[in-house]
Formats: C-alpha cells, sequence, structure tokens
C-alpha cells in the first residue's frame, strides 16, 4: 500500500459547492474577491446552501427563518453556568453546546431532506446566540437577543457588546464572514462530511467539525496570531521574534496553506481592513507588526499569510476577546459544513479509508501470569 502522508492531494469526494484552483477560490463559480466586495453573509449562505444567489424575495424568507430560529433553550444556557467558567475555553463550549442543541431538538435524528435543511437554519441562527451568550455570561453579564431590525453579521456584533456597532465594524465583519465561509475540503469540512457519511445526524457533524477546527494548525491560528503579536508587543521586536522562531525550526502562525502555493486570495482583504480599522483605532502596530512579520516570513520561508493571519488585528481592533476568534470562524464556516453536511446526504457512500500496519507481525496470546 502507499501512503500519502495528511491525504496531500488526494481527491475524496466530487461537491459543488466551492473550489480552489490556481490559488483561486470561488463559491458556487463566484469568485471570491467579487463577493468580498458585494455581498452579504447571508445571501452567502443561500448561495452555497441552494447553489444559486438569492432573490430579495428568498433573501428576506432566509432571514426571517433565522431570525425566527435563533433563541436558546433555557436548559443550555443553564448548562453555561455550570461550566468552570472562568477557565474553559469558548471553542469547547462551543463544541459541547452545539452537541447539547441537539438534545432539544426533537427532529434531531429524523433524516428526511426537508427536516436536515431546517436543522441546517437552526444551527446557522443559534450558534451565533450561543457564542454570544458564553461571552457575557461569563463576564456575568445577560446575554442580549438579536433585533430584527440588524442582518446577521451587525446582530453578532450587538448581541456581543449590546451597542449597535458603527457601519465601518459591520462592513468588516460582514466581509470577514463571507471570506470565511466555505473552504473545499479543508480538515473540519473533511471530517463534518466523514461523520454524517455514517449517517450520523446534522448536530454530530457540526460537533465533529466544531472539534477539528478548533486546532492551532486549522481555525486556532486565527487566536494563536494574535497571542504571537501580543508576545511581540511592538514593530520593533519582530526580526529578533521572528528570526529566532524560524532559526528553531518553529512554525508561524498564520503562514503556510496545505493547497495555496502562491498565496491565499482571502488574505489581502484582512490585510486591507486591518490597516484600515487599527488606523482608526489608534493602534497602528498591530498591523505595522504583521505586515513586518510578512515580510521576513515571505522572504526566508517563502511562505505567504494565510486567512488566519490578518483576521486576528480585524477582530481585535473590533474589540471581540482574542479567544472568541475561532469561534467566530466557525459561526461563518458553519455555513460551509452545513452545506457539505447536506450534499454529504445527498449523494452519500461510507468515507472508510485503509492503514497500511507497520506494528508487530502475529503474535501468540501469553497470559498475563507468564509477561
Ligand atoms: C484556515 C486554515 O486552516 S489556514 C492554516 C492555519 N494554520 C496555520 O497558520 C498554522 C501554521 N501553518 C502550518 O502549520 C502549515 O503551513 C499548514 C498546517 C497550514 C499546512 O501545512 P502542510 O501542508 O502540512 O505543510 P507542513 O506542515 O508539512 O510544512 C512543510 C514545510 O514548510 C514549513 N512550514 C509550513 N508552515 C510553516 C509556518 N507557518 N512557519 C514556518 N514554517 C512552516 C514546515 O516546517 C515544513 O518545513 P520542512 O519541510 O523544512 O520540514
Ligand atoms: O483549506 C484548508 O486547508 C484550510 C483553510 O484555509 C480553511 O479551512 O479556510
Amino acid at each position: 500500500m502507499s501512503v500519502t502522508r495528511g491525504l496531500e492531494g488526494v481527491v475524496a469526494t466530487t461537491s459543488s459547492i466551492s473550489s480552489i484552483i490556481d490559488d483561486t477560490l470561488t463559491y458556487v463559480g463566484y469568485d471570491i474577491d467579487d463577493l468580498a466586495e458585494n455581498a452579504s453573509f447571508e445571501e452567502v449562505i443561500y448561495l452555497l446552501w441552494h447553489r444559486k444567489l438569492p432573490t430579495k424575495a428568498q433573501l428576506e424568507e432566509l432571514r426571517d427563518q433565522l431570525s425566527a430560529e435563533a433563541g436558546l433553550p433555557q436548559e443550555v444556557l443553564d448548562h453555561f453556568k455550570m461550566y468552570p467558567i472562568k477557565s474553559v475555553h469558548p471553542m469547547a463550549a462551543l463544541r459541547t453546546a452545539v452537541s447539547l442543541l441537539g438534545l432539544y431538538d426533537d427532529e434531531a435524528d429524523e433524516m428526511s431532506q426537508e427536516s436536515n435543511y431546517m436543522k441546517a437554519v437552526r444551527l446557522q441562527a443559534k450558534i451565533p446566540a450561543l457564542i454570544t451568550a458564553f461571552a457575557r455570561i461569563r463576564k456575568g453579564l445577560e446575554p442580549i437577543a438579536p433585533r430584527k431590525d440588524l442582518g446577521f453579521a451587525a446582530n453578532f456584533l450587538y448581541m456581543l457588546t449590546g451597542n449597535e456597532p458603527e457601519p465601518i465594524a459591520i462592513e468588516a465583519f460582514n466581509k470577514a464572514l463571507v471570506l470565511h465561509a466555505d473552504h473545499e475540503l479543508n480538515a473540519s469540512t473533511f471530517t463534518a462530511r466523514v461523520c454524517v457519511a455514517t449517517l450520523s445526524d446534522v448536530y454530530s457533524g457540526v460537533t465533529a467539525a466544531i472539534g477539528a477546527l478548533k486546532g492551532p494548525l486549522h481555525g486556532g491560528a486565527n487566536e494563536a496570531v494574535m497571542k504571537m503579536l501580543s508576545e511581540i508587543g511592538s514593530p520593533d521586536n519582530v526580526e529578533a521574534y521572528v528570526r529566532g522562531k524560524l532559526d528553531n525550526k518553529e512554525k508561524i502562525m498564520g503562514f503556510g496553506h496545505r493547497v495555496y502555493r502562491k498565496g491565499d486570495p482571502r488574505a489581502k482583504h484582512l490585510r486591507e481592513m486591518s490597516r484600515k480599522l487599527t488606523g482608526l483605532t489608534g493602534e497602528p502596530h498591530w498591523y505595522d507588526m504583521s505586515v513586518k512579520i510578512e515580510e521576513i516570513v515571505t522572504s526566508e520561508k517563502n511562505l505567504p499569510p494565510n486567512v488566519d493571519f490578518y483576521s486576528a488585528s480585524v477582530y481585535h481592533s473590533l474589540g471581540i476577546d482574542h479567544d472568541l476568534f475561532t469561534p467566530i470562524f466557525a459561526l461563518s464556516r458553519v455555513s460551509g459544513w452545513l452545506a457539505h453536511i447536506l450534499e454529504q446526504y445527498d449523494n452519500n457512500r461510507l468515507i472508510r479509508p485503509r492503514a497500511d500496519y507497520t506494528g508487530p507481525g502475529m503474535q501468540k496470546y501469553i497470559p498475563i501470569s507468564a509477561r
């Protein structure tokens, strides 16, 4: 048997949701640059789930459904209060809470297309409520219900802080959500598909995907980037810090990618947002440090930044706690996970590769008294 480590380059499914060809990312054939500049996140959700952009009426219907499904069972809110709330990571809380949500959905195991679609709507609507409720409860604050007059991006920031966000914050956050929504067969999406290919339920698929996204080689890198920027502290310290890490053969978080070679097309949008927002908050050093890191890593290792690198300083500039960065990635990416889960159910086959066994040959059982 020949083994492809990390399944690099292995084509494991067909999909009509998103594609990466020659470093160009498209959702259903729409270039990510076009969508980032023009689309609302709700339009992108519709696009990923229906493979077409919505009409005004279809978009309104989706917005109404999301708004109607945003409430959380009281049991889930009470559960947060049982967690070691000061120390638990919000990604672990989200993973557990999504699994718990499944217990309060009477249709969790119902497998019809309509029922699975409505579970997708429910999860997309409730995940922002879960993240913001957790973020508030751990600070001793009450959760805030979403407002009907605000869009998805604005509502998240509103539910987090209780304040109506500035237009520039809404624009930046919407763009970040659009950019993170789907990404072909990345690790968390593959995890979701493997899980539901056993004909397990939607909640199990999303719970598994959150677990995969949490790791620092995947979605967890955005929080790790902010930790690195905070440790560096000032542009003057970048050179010594980065060269020290590279000399020690340590990875610089937010750089490199399994698929992109020339660069991640999402990074330039986040870079520009980082420049703008850090200027507006009077903290340009976050951007200046990031640019200096990029210069060194690109010239020394020929590794361009990925989507996680500049998203860190963008979210920081929006006043978001650093450990919420990866849950925010999940809040966007769940739209893609759900599209892939529905696609997997529509044309399912169990996903079960093989392993090349490297352990000992046949052995005879030795009784414990003789070992
Ligand atoms: C949304 C996302 O998931 S985007 C990715 C987010 N993750 C990160 O930013 C974490 C940092 N980056 C990485 O760990 C990697 O680039 C990955 C995991 C994203 C992709 O990695 P892979 O395709 O598996 O490449 P792999 O880890 O095997 O690295 C190949 C070589 O490049 C080096 N390399 C890769 N990324 C980095 C990095 N960020 N910093 C320094 N060196 C790196 C490796 O050390 C390795 O060098 P070697 O051949 O001399 O041993
Ligand atoms: O595709 C990948 O391997 C990781 C990534 O960039 C993403 O999930 O957005």
